[in-house]
């Protein structure tokens, strides 16, 4: 038996400025949209691939060229339809370089890869990307060609030992050029750069806001499901919890939220969740207990990929089970309407990896469960579609989420079964989830919570060692702090706890855990470590 869930219609953005970013294969280009973003003006990311004619028929009210800085010889060559379209078009680092070569300046490979911040002292603020700024700044370079000449048309406005033409404009073609990167927070003017190629190259108002994407998200989610009914999966993560309290906005308790504590989640999370989803706001929330069938499935497994395998498996067919019987009572129910939607906490980021940024994906999920009508049909919703993560928090911050649930971690599906290296107990999970308890609260007493991009705290399961306590001997576990900073999540590296906050914690787990007798510290960046341990 399958359910097929189909026919994805995201809502609609009504028309609005766009601003898109065009990606070629560039590390930055998100990071561009998202200083657009901050600069109230909406932006998209699509990729060079989509085609000239397709990104012009977007009617975008300006593009910004992202283009990867490489020592290979064949530069990225831009369809020169972007740039004689009469758009605004504004080209950094790499695609500076790469407009200057289309259109027929002179590029060269610089003497060595530049890469680092320079300072330069001569920027002309009578040009339009420079008004108002300052002459000398810092700037964030990383590039492997530079500009030896401009192409025809365009004015030199920076000028630098390393790099001959650091900046060119040609305002006839409403083309703005900086080689030096200007996502970058290196880059001291960066974001004020950008700002005036919105505002006075482009002409922007700068109108987008959080309260405005609430406003059309309402607006458009009102309209998908119309007097249908939709469900979420719950993970206690913040992207479900903001698309749940967004879709809850719009149509109240034709909503249902699902939550599976599948015995692996921290401490207190379920009553967090009750209190976040259930009495206070209404919402129908279903709290599915399943903790004794995940145990039991777990029982003996120490091997990190067949526990992730035993736990996703699970997880979907119990989920399944609570929407076949949500199906199937509101059938059964002459008053209740269909369910027709499932709501998804997808963001921006995963449309733009997946490659998915025209919603056309069909999703298929196989179902193993009885009791479902063949192929139901689910429609999806996805409300965070167009946001980043920074974003998605902000909007779950207006709609009045609590401050865990808002700026909680990344906590991984598998949960603390990931974070137990050996075989998963009841017992040891409650050992875990006590040591994971104080660590959370000191780093938030402590005001690290949001510094900390992750805090995974592991149980050594398999491992003893003698230890001392009260004048006896113990031998107990150890539990590893996992403490990192990351921007992405693809590289990380350790964070830097004060010394004293560490000791505190140490004392704490060894005192009030039983069974924890030493507390050691992972320093491992990623790579070569991951951020879990399995
Ligand atoms: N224990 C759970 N109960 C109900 N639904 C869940 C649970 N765990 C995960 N889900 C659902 O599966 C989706 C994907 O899970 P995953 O762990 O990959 O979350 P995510 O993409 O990090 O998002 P989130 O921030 O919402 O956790 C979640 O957004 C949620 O809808």
């Amino acid at each position: 038996m399958k359910t097929v869930m189909t026919t994805p219609q995201h809502a609609q953005t009504p028309a609005q400025d766009t601003v898109i970013v065009v990606d070629y294969g560039s590390d930055d280009a998100q990071l561009l949209a998202r200083r657009i973003r901050e600069a109230k003006v909406y932006s998209e990311v699509h990729s060079y691939t989509t085609g000239a004619e397709a990104i012009l028929a977007a009617k975008p009210a300006a593009l910004v060229l992202a283009v990867r800085s490489t020592a290979s010889e064949d530069l990225p060559v831009i369809d020169e339809r972007l740039l004689t379209a009469g758009i605004p078009v504004l080209a950094a680092g790499g695609g500076f370089v790469a407009v200057t070569n289309t259109l027929g300046g002179t590029v060269a490979l610089a003497p060595t890869h530049q890469s680092g911040t320079v300072q330069v002292t001569n920027l002309d603020d009578n040009a339009v990307l420079f008004s108002g700024q300052d002459a000398v700044q810092e700037l964030a370079t990383n590039h492997a060609h530079h500009v030896v000449q401009a192409a025809e048309g365009f004015v030199v406005t920076a000028s630098h030992d390393t790099m001959p033409v650091a900046a060119a404009e040609n305002p006839e073609m409403k083309i703005y050029g900086t080689t030096w990167n200007l996502a970058s927070e290196a880059s001291s003017h960066g974001l004020a750069t950008i700002k005036n190629f919105l505002f006075i190259a482009a002409d922007l108002t700068p109108d987008w806001s959080i309260e405005h994407v609430i406003d059309q998200q309402v607006a458009a989610i009102r309209e998908q499901i119309g007097d249908k009914r939709a469900i979420i999966g719950l993970s206690g993560g913040v992207d479900s919890a903001v698309a749940a309290a967004l879709v809850q906005r719009a149509v109240g308790n034709q909503l249902t939220a699902v939550y599976v504590n599948h015995g692996l989640m921290r401490k207190n999370e379920s009553a967090e969740i009750q209190r976040a989803f259930g009495d206070s706001n209404g919402a129908q929330l279903i709290m599915i207990d399943a903790e004794a069938e995940f145990l039991a499935a777990l029982e003996g497994v120490s091997d990190p990929e067949q526990k992730r395998k035993i736990i996703g498996e699970r997880f979907i067919r119990t989920f399944e089970q609570a929407e076949a019987d949500i199906v199937a009572a509101s059938a059964n129910d002459p008053d209740a309407t269909e369910v027709k939607f499932l709501v998804q906490g997808t963001i921006y980021p995963d449309v733009i990896e997946s490659g998915d940024a025209d919603g056309s994906k069909v999703i298929k999920s196989h179902h193993n469960v009885g009791g479902l009508p063949e192929d139901i049909e689910f429609k999806l919703v996805e409300p965070l579609r167009q946001l980043f993560k920074d974003e998605v928090r902000e909007v779950g911050t207006k709609l009045g989420l609590p401050d865990d649930i808002v700026w909680r971690q990344p906590f991984p599906g598998p949960g603390l079964g990931i974070r137990i290296v050996g075989a998963i107990t009841k017992e040891r999970l409650d050992l875990l989830r006590e040591a994971d308890a104080i660590v959370r609260e000191e780093l938030s007493a402590n005001g690290l919570d949001r510094e900390i991009w992750q805090s995974p705290v592991v149980l050594l399961a398999d491992v003893r060692s003698v230890g001392v306590s009260d004048g006896g001997r113990t031998y107990g576990h150890p539990i590893v702090l996992r403490p990192v900073h990351s921007e992405d999540a693809m590289t990380a590296s350790f964070a830097r706890i004060p010394y004293d906050l560490l000791d505190h914690i140490s004392q704490r787990i060894t005192s009030e855990v039983d069974g924890i007798n030493r507390v050691v510290l992972d320093i491992t960046g990623k790579p070569p470590g991951t951020i879990e341990w399995e």
